[in-house]
């Protein structure tokens, strides 16, 4: 095995190796893994993506950043530029964000759980489980001698507080590079995460081949290992009572993944998405059994994977970012092509790294959520409804009473969230359900914005759009003016003006509905996976690509397929599932909803007959 410095992404020897064994930092600061072969497919721990720099794209590796950091001293959160402390998170979350449930017309739930179980492919837990769990007393006056604590204060004229008597938010620090011991202390804090930087189903695969060998492989068929209950399928299940679904409600709740990562019992979005593209994975994995029945175990696995894993990235980038950036938004700057032809921009000098602003623009969708999880019969009636913040770990509840299966038909008939500078209440006074006392989302977004030392939101502004924001008045037509009336207020300069609080309060950008600086932060990522990506589905020249005609298959994929294919009950759906159903976008039984042609992967050398022609066409059409 080679060992490569996560941080410095270089080999080390045994003797540095023996040292982090020693002092427990292995896991975090050193990558271990088989030497690279260029012919080889994606592996799951993300290393050999990039094979003059072996360990980029494994975990634990460095995010990059856009713009570089800005701190105080001591890397403390900066102050505003007369040297006076910035106005209070909270202060600015329920000045910017109004609360309030509006429901979008547009959007649906689905469309939320996508982007949340996206987001959870480049990050980890480990910071919001380092304050729900293992400190769960910054707000304590044992808080006060621990310097991972960063509580958020309340002041007594908080418009909900003010009733309740809280006066603090628990929070704690982001693990970095400097905290777990990988690198000394004082040098600017790099922030550590568990998952692989590459959008490549984390979450379902997770990112260690061990875990996936012991807790996601069958060794048959090419399947993940699975379980039927009650005519459903469902990822294996913890056979313990101590794991991590805190939240069931036993004797009843029981049922909790034991998948190769957590982040499937962790959100309700998540859990969800988690248990449908594990399902996909042995959907697909026994559709390549049908057409190659002399292929083994592993060829199915690895094809079935590298299938799955591009089905998702179809839907993410043809179909769910641009409900939300503009379809010829992103045909414009280059982020999807219109003609469904290969498509290689892979550039090995650029490294597979997530920016650290794209995970932090992507909490602006805390604003689109919608707090209560609606459920409807297979008909479409309206049964009952959920606060989705206290479905955080606990996945038992999916399991009983039929829930998967309503829950599963409100995610494509329930709107989400409008995007409309008001938030949901569940997400900014609740958050964390029955995890904490009391919490507010969006204000530890704020807060987070100013320990990851973000650069002002007007640098941001002038990155993306280039024209300098000198002063309040360059915000017309950029914000509303009531809202450039509050910045006013909170702010002392424009330069001070945090990167959030810049999001939160822009106008849409045009073709599309999100903020513009959200839209230039999240496609600089989008356009740097596929170009930093050896494995990106598009390209012809990847180990194992698709040909033409697999590709072309891939192409018809849809969100609308995936739940046809594996949803709980689910025989019709609106073309369009991340968009509500309506005149342009009807309901229609599955059978209309197109499927993939899974003959495009026959081969032929297991002996049965093809039904394409040899110009790729389908004869049975
Ligand atoms: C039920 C709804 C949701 C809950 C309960 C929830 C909860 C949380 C919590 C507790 C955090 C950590 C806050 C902190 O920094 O202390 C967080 C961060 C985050 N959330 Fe959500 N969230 C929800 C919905 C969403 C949605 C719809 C998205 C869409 C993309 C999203 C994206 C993110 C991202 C990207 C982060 C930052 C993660 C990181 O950098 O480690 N969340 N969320």
């Amino acid at each position: 095995a080679l060992f490569y410095d996560s941080y410095y992404g270089v080999p080390i020897g045994m003797d540095e190796v023996k040292r982090h064994s020693k002092s427990n930092t292995t896991f975090w600061c050193v990558n271990e893994f088989e030497p690279c072969d260029p012919n080889e497919g994606r592996r799951v721990d993300g290393t050999c993506n990039n094979l003059r720099y072996p360990n980029r794209g494994a975990s634990h590796t460095p995010f990059t950043r856009i713009l570089p950091p800005a701190f105080d001293k001591d890397y403390e959160p900066k102050k505003a530029a007369s040297g006076n402390d910035l106005p209070l998170p909270r202060v600015l979350r329920t000045n910017l964000v109004s609360v309030g449930k509006v429901p979008s017309q547009r959007l649906t739930q689905l469309a939320i759980h996508a982007f949340v179980f996206l987001s959870s492919d480049v990050v980890s837990l480990h910071d919001t489980i380092n304050y729900i769990l293992w400190r769960p007393y910054c707000c304590a006056p044992r808080g006060k001698n621990d310097t991972y604590c960063v509580p958020n204060k309340i002041p007594n004229d908080d418009p909900v507080h003010r009733f309740s008597g809280h006066r603090c938010l628990n929070m704690t620090r982001p693990e970095t590079f400097q905290s777990i011991g990988c690198i000394p202390k004082g040098s600017t804090p790099e922030r550590i995460v568990s998952s692989t930087p590459g959008i490549d189903l984390s979450s379902v695969y997770g990112n260690f081949l061990k875990n996936l060998q012991e807790k996601g492989r069958l060794y048959q068929g090419g399947l993940l290992k699975y379980e039927e209950d009650s005519g459903r399928i469902w990822p294996p299940s913890t056979k313990t009572q101590a794991n991590v679904c805190f939240l069931n409600q036993r004797p009843a709740e029981t049922r909790c993944h034991d998948m190769p990562e957590d982040g499937g019992n962790t959100l309700g979005g998540i859990n969800l998405m988690a248990v449908w593209l594990w399902r996909n994975h042995n959907f697909i994995a026994t559709q390549l059994a049908k057409v190659n029945p002399c292929w083994d175990d592993e060829r199915l696995f690895n094809t079935a994977r590298d299938i799955n894993i591009a089905l998702y990235l179809q839907f993410n980038y043809y179909e769910l970012i641009p409900a939300f950036l503009g379809y010829e938004n992103l045909i414009k700057d280059g982020v999807i092509t219109p003609t469904g032809e290969f498509r290689d921009v892979y550039n090995e000098k650029v490294l597979p790294q997530v920016s650290l602003e794209f995970p932090f623009a992507l909490r602006w969708l805390h604003t689109v959520q919608e707090g209560s999880l609606k459920m409807y019969d297979l008909e479409g009636h309206y049964l009952k409804q959920f606060p989705i913040v206290n479905l955080t770990l606990r996945t038992g509840y999916f399991d009983v009473d039929n829930n998967i299966d309503y829950i599963t038909q409100g995610s494509f008939r329930q709107g989400s969230a409008k995007i409309d500078y008001i938030a949901d209440p569940d997400i900014t006074e609740q958050g964390l359900g029955p995890h904490q006392s009391v919490s507010d989302l969006m204000t530890n977004d704020m807060a987070k914005n100013r320990y990851f030392g973000f650069q002002p939101y007007v640098k941001y502004r002038e990155a993306c759009f280039g024209k300098p924001i000198r002063s309040f008045y360059d915000l017309e037509g950029i914000v509303d003016s009531e809202r450039i009336e509050i910045l006013r207020d909170l702010y002392e300069k424009v330069e001070d003006v945090d990167l959030l609080a810049g999001i939160w309060v822009e106008r849409p950008i045009y073709g599309g509905y999100v903020p513009p600086t959200f839209y230039c932060l999240t496609i600089d990522q989008l356009r740097r996976n596929m170009i930093s990506d050896r494995h990106w589905y598009e390209r012809p020249n990847r180990p194992n690509a698709f040909n033409a005609l697999q590709l072309g298959e891939i192409r018809k994929y849809t969100i609308a397929r995936l739940l046809c294919d594996i949803g709980d009950k689910v025989t019709k759906i609106q073309p369009h599932a991340f968009l509500k159903a309506g005149f342009n976008n009807k309901m229609v039984s599955c059978e209309n909803i197109p499927a993939i042609n899974y003959e495009a992967w026959r081969d032929l050398n297991c002996g049965l007959p093809t039904y394409f022609n040899q110009y790729g066409k389908d004869i049975a059409e």
